[in-house]
């Protein structure tokens, strides 16, 4: 069996190394040819899936995206020709959550301010913006949430229309997939009459796709109102941003809000079980034996039972996990040049999950809002 894996996806050898010979292939480049005599196809959100791209192959038994998002797949196509279909939904949010609530952190220690106090508007409350509800939860950040279609599918939190959430909000954190069709279409979501109602001094973060903002429009406004705050780790164009975009972010990174280790393995992992599925086979791998052990085995804080630790505290804390400053910069030097943003993707040095670093509470307190942030806790 030949599986076609993209070269940026982790841990494939250790899990489908048993099930077939292994090719590893620039996602944005594959070509009709190459997919020809393929029987699996593992791809990432760069790889168009499409009529063209399957035009030479007649024996694909399995296409996997270790994505959440979609919009990169012909589904109804992979359907006509009865291919079976998996991506890997969740796999990232935890990764896209920590990375929003990291940034706004970052941005509160930049402009002299604090997150806590702020108040937070989540648009789209799915995996990756429920993922940073549970970040604001724990640090005790007042948020709302703005989703039309859980609201109307019965999802019992309580929902907000947006254009009363954006003004509101002194944070707004986009997390919707791209659409242009439907009751609720997400593209250019962000057009420039709602860019314009943001509040004063309001935070915008989008780490879902570029395009739910109208750049061009967000240059604009830029240039009127220096107030607003910009965290994009997703562009319209990618992997070519807008260069007049970039000096007038806050924190631009290259799409890799999701790419913690422990989201991209699993990713990769969810394609597995998939695959062992369609095959009729049973699952002999699992998924923590992939992970390596996190560079601290432990870190002790000096706090008491639930005792706060500042802002400037947390932020260090976190930092020790992921340092949003060091993409940032990269993507500043790099990102604009000679396929510069894709390589930075290609090479992230992977960063890991809370989860991965044990902290160990001075009082011996097994539950704090520490460990509700999702550290692990070791007693
Ligand atoms: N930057 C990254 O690395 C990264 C990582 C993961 C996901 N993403 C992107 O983020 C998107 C969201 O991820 P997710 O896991 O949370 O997906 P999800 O499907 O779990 O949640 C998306 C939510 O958005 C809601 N929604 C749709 N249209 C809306 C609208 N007009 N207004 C408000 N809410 C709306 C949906 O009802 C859904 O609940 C993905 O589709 C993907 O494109 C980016
Ligand atoms: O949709 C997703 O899951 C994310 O956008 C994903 O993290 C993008 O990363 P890529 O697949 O391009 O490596």
């Amino acid at each position: 069996m030949k599986i076609l894996a993209d070269e940026n996806m982790p841990y494939v050898d250790a899990l489908f190394g048993d099930l077939g010979d292994i090719h590893y292939v620039n996602g944005r480049s594959l070509s009709a040819d190459e997919v020809a005599d393929a029987d699996v196809l593992l791809v990432r959100s760069v790889t168009k899936v499409n009529e063209a791209l399957l035009s030479k192959n007649q024996r694909l038994k399995f296409v996997g995206s270790a994505t959440i998002g979609t919009d990169h797949v012909d589904k109804a196509l992979l359907e006509r020709r009865g291919i079976p279909f998996a991506n890997a939904p969740g796999c990232n949010a935890t990764a896209v959550g920590e990375f929003a609530f990291i940034a706004m952190l970052e941005l509160g220690k930049r402009y002299g301010e604090t997150l806590k106090g702020k108040k937070v508007a989540i648009v789209g409350a799915g995996n990756t913006g429920t993922a940073l509800s549970r970040c604001l939860d724990a640090y005790g950040v007042d948020y709302r949430l703005c989703d039309p279609l859980l609201a109307s599918a019965g999802d019992k939190r309580r929902f907000y229309p947006l254009d009363e959430l954006i003004g509101w909000a002194d944070v707004v954190s986009l997390h919707v997939p791209i659409t242009k069709d439907g009751p609720h279409p997400t593209w250019y979501l962000f057009d420039e009459a709602r860019l314009n109602a943001l509040k004063p001094n309001a935070w915008l973060l989008n780490c879902c796709r570029g395009e739910v903002i109208d750049n061009r429009a967000l240059i604009k406004i830029k240039g009127q109102r220096a107030d607003v705050k910009l965290v994009l780790d997703v562009w319209e164009g990618e992997p070519n941003p807008m260069p007049e975009l970039v000096p007038l972010v806050d924190i631009a990174t290259p799409h890799i809000a999701g790419y913690s280790l422990e989201g991209k393995a699993r990713g990769t992992f969810m394609l597995y079980q998939s695959l062992c599925k369609i095959l009729g086979i049973s699952e002999d791998k699992t998924l923590n034996t992939l992970l390596p052990a996190f560079r601290f085995s432990s870190l002790g804080l000096e706090l008491g039972v639930n005792a706060a630790l500042s802002e400037p505290n947390l932020l260090a804390l976190c930092r020790t996990v992921y340092d949003i400053r060091d993409d940032d910069w990269q993507f500043r030097r790099d990102a604009l040049h000679n396929g510069g943003f894709d390589n930075m993707r290609k090479n992230h040095k992977h960063r890991r999950e809370f989860s991965a670093l044990k902290l160990e509470n001075a009082t011996g307190t097994e539950v704090n809002w520490v460990s509700f942030l999702g550290f692990s806790n070791v007693g």
